[in-house]
């Protein structure tokens, strides 16, 4: 069997990582990972001819070979799915932290007690990345309020799935492997401390990943330095793409203001019944938001959640709109850069 398609487990510097992809996430024939060096200013070919920064979940295909055509060369494919991280200086555009990603696995610990704000923002990132959330509840050892968490966490999360698990006594991990689909891709993202790298030691059966020691105040140290593809084997057969990344928080996480529907659906049903459709939700006769705060089915710590995040995606959006216009000039003074070369080429050689 030839291998005609990898994923990128790893990017360097200098270099990317690729593991072989059978299609059911297994390895085909070897599991022996490639090397591939980077151009400079760290890109690599994709399809269409052109240049891009890769990520931890590329696809690479291989396109050309045979006898008569050009030898075999290994190109990024198109991604299905990005999962982005607002710059850290809100200059620079946003960073991919995963590519072609199809579960976010939304991972908060039970101890300390869960933030459910954190949690509405993961679920928001995960939408907005057009990846499916599962919500992973973790330390289920520690505490005793186990099913209330998950119901509370649950309305937070309308149409989400919620997994409670241990990944000490290995309690919940059955269940949420019967989430995973062989050959899909997921994404563990949630707070330093949160349990991610255990539980991808516990789902993986190793120690893939190192963990941090525990301490007095139940945080991990930031024992994942790196970001990186792993190959998880499910009970059933076949395989899944497992990736860890290193402290991804909830703060300058892009959204979108469909992603914020997604994850607030049960708060935008109630907005259409308000009596008008302008209605801010603050004083005006008719509210259907505030009659469901006052009579307690909405929490109003959701519905501040809800405008929040409203307000960031508007933020984002506008952000964007902006890149892409100094992107379009950009893009000209590039364009007539290498017109002028063409141009000195075309003049050297006589043409
Ligand atoms: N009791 C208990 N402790 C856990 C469990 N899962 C993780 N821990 C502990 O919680 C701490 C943090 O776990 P990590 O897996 O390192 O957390 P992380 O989310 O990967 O953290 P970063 O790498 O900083 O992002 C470690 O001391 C773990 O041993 C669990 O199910 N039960
Ligand atoms: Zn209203």
């Amino acid at each position: 069997m030839t291998i005609d398609s990898w994923r990128i487990s790893r990017v360097d510097r200098t270099r990317v990582l690729a593991l072989p992809d059978g299609g059911d996430g297994t390895d085909g024939s070897s599991g022996a990972p490639i090397a591939l060096p980077l151009r400079p200013g760290g890109l690599l070919r994709a399809a269409g001819g052109v240049e891009v920064a890769p990520a931890v979940g590329d696809r690479l295909i291989a396109t050309g070979g045979g006898p008569t055509t050009v030898p075999t060369q290994l190109v990024l494919a198109p991604r299905t799915s990005e999962l982005v991280r607002d710059s850290v200086d809100r200059t620079s555009r946003p960073q991919v932290v995963a590519a072609n990603v199809d579960v976010v696995l939304v991972v908060e610990p039970l101890d300390p007690a869960p933030s459910v704000g954190r949690v509405e923002r993961l679920v928001t990132l995960a939408w907005r990345a057009g990846a499916r959330p599962v919500v992973v509840l973790t330390k289920t050892d520690l505490v005793h309020d186990v099913e209330d968490w998950r119901t509370d966490v649950g309305r937070a999360a309308p149409g989400v799935v919620v997994v409670a698990l241990s990944a000490a006594t290995g309690e919940g991990l059955a269940e949420l492997l019967a989430h995973v689909e062989p050959g899909s891709s997921l994404v563990v993202v949630g707070r330093s401390g949160a349990g991610k790298s255990t539980l991808v030691n516990a789902l993986l059966g190793n120690e893939a990943m190192a963990t941090g020691e525990r301490r007095g105040d139940g945080k991990g140290r930031h024992t994942t330095t790196h970001r990186e593809l792993l190959r998880l084997r499910l009970p059933d057969g076949g395989a899944a793409w497992l990736i860890d990344t290193p402290g991804l928080r909830a703060v300058g996480l892009v959204a979108n203001p469909d992603a914020v529907g997604a994850t607030f659906a049960d708060v935008e049903e109630l907005t259409r019944d308000c009596r008008f459709t302008d209605c801010a939700h603050e004083r005006e006769p008719g509210c259907a938001v505030v009659a469901a705060i006052e009579d307690g089915s909405l929490p109003r710590r959701r519905f501040e959640s809800y405008r929040a995040q409203h307000r960031e995606a508007a933020y984002a959006e506008r952000r964007a709109d902006a890149r892409l216009a100094a992107d379009d000039g950009r893009d000209w003074r590039r364009r007539s850069i290498e017109k002028r070369q063409q141009r000195r080429f075309a003049e050297r050689n006589g043409g």
